[in-house]
């Protein structure tokens, strides 16, 4: 099977109009790793220095993890398998991928799939949505591919819980919060994978083309395993920086639950995937969220929850057609809106 036939057909055009694809902030990439070595903070999770993490959470919201502790052949079997299953058949990856497990394509999150959406609108990307708690009930068993794919995905998944539950303990330790009352504000059972593959846009403007765009997460935090093809840029004092891709180590950054955990401590950063002209790019990326119910209070913000957030933000992208976000929570946008 040619790989095209692998792509949502929205993807397959060859003469891809990215006309109207331009880019929000105006502004060009410095390509930082030409003239330093990698900026990114490096922590190292069994070492860690508290005053190293707390400054990258402070003035980066977003940091390079080494030493985690995930074995080196699960990480790239999971890669190898994601890979596979991505150059299935369009068709087939719409058919396997049932329940608890979905396929979407051309948007990653809240709003519809790709496939009512004008070229021009879609994120160049298509992924695997895995809630990780009901991972088990995913009828894998008849497919040995999708059976092994479970099976790596469940141990992985069970990384992704030890580490964000680590992080989120010396998250808490800095920042001199209740270690007991914090300790809902992050929730393993809410944890999700998304896997995702960014086809290559090789006849477009390659500078306006986005596998998604900019955006902040709306987890607790987001750890991400990308491929070694760039792609991913954070938005850092007024300039893009890409996220240079370095073999065995993950990327971990802080998303909307932390920085109103944190009283805006920590700041939840912002962040774009580009699509490549030559490679397609293949990432997996966790998010955690607060537990069902667990109250996030700070000063800055009004108590709620991380369900209060999520349905504020999927009413906003269906009225006004974008995330506004942590914005809509906090104290003073409220004292405006009373005035
Ligand atoms: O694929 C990536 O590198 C990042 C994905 C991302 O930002 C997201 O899923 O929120
Ligand atoms: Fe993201």
């Amino acid at each position: 099977m040619s790989n095209l036939e692998s792509y949502p057909p929205v993807f397959r055009q060859k003469n891809n109009d990215q006309t109207q694809m331009v880019d929000p902030n105006g502004s060009s990439v410095k390509d930082f790793q030409k003239y330093y070595s990698d900026p990114v903070p490096l922590i190292d999770l069994q070492r860690m220095n508290l005053e190293k993490f707390g400054e990258a959470c402070k003035d980066w919201g977003l940091f390079r993890l080494v030493n985690h502790g995930i074995p080196v052949t699960l990480m790239s079997q999971l890669q190898g398998q994601a890979k596979k299953l991505f150059s299935l058949s369009f068709e087939s990856k719409q058919r396997v991928f049932t329940s608890p497990v979905s396929y979407f394509w051309g948007t990653p999150a809240l709003t519809p799939s790709g496939a009512a959406l004008a070229p021009q609108n879609i994120n160049w990307v298509e992924g695997f949505n895995v809630p990780l708690s009901q991972l088990s009930q995913f009828q894998a068993h008849a497919d040995p591919m999708l059976d092994s794919f479970r099976v790596l995905l469940e141990e992985y998944g069970k990384h992704m819980g030890r580490i964000a539950r680590s992080l989120f303990e010396a998250m808490v330790k800095n920042l001199n919060l209740d270690a007991e009352q914090s300790e809902s504000n992050l929730s393993e059972s809410t944890g999700f994978l998304r896997v995702y593959r960014y086809p290559k846009l090789s006849e477009a403007n390659e500078a306006a083309a986005f596998g998604m765009e900019v955006h902040t997460d709306s987890s607790v935090l987001s750890i991400l395993n990308q491929d070694q093809v760039s792609g991913l840029e954070l938005f850092k004092q007024n300039e893009w920086f890409q996220v240079k891709p370095i073999p065995g180590s993950l990327i971990v950054n802080l998303g909307d639950m932390m920085q109103a955990i944190s009283n805006e401590e920590y700041m939840s950063v912002k962040h774009r995937v580009k699509v490549n002209k030559n490679e397609e790019r293949f990432s997996i990326c966790y998010f955690v969220f607060p537990g069902e119910g667990s109250v996030i209070r700070s000063s800055k913000y009004k108590p709620f929850t991380y369900s209060d957030f999520r349905a504020q933000v999927q009413q906003d992208i269906k009225t006004v057609g974008f995330k506004v976000g942590l914005e809509r929570f906090k104290i003073s946008a409220d004292h405006e809106q009373a005035s």
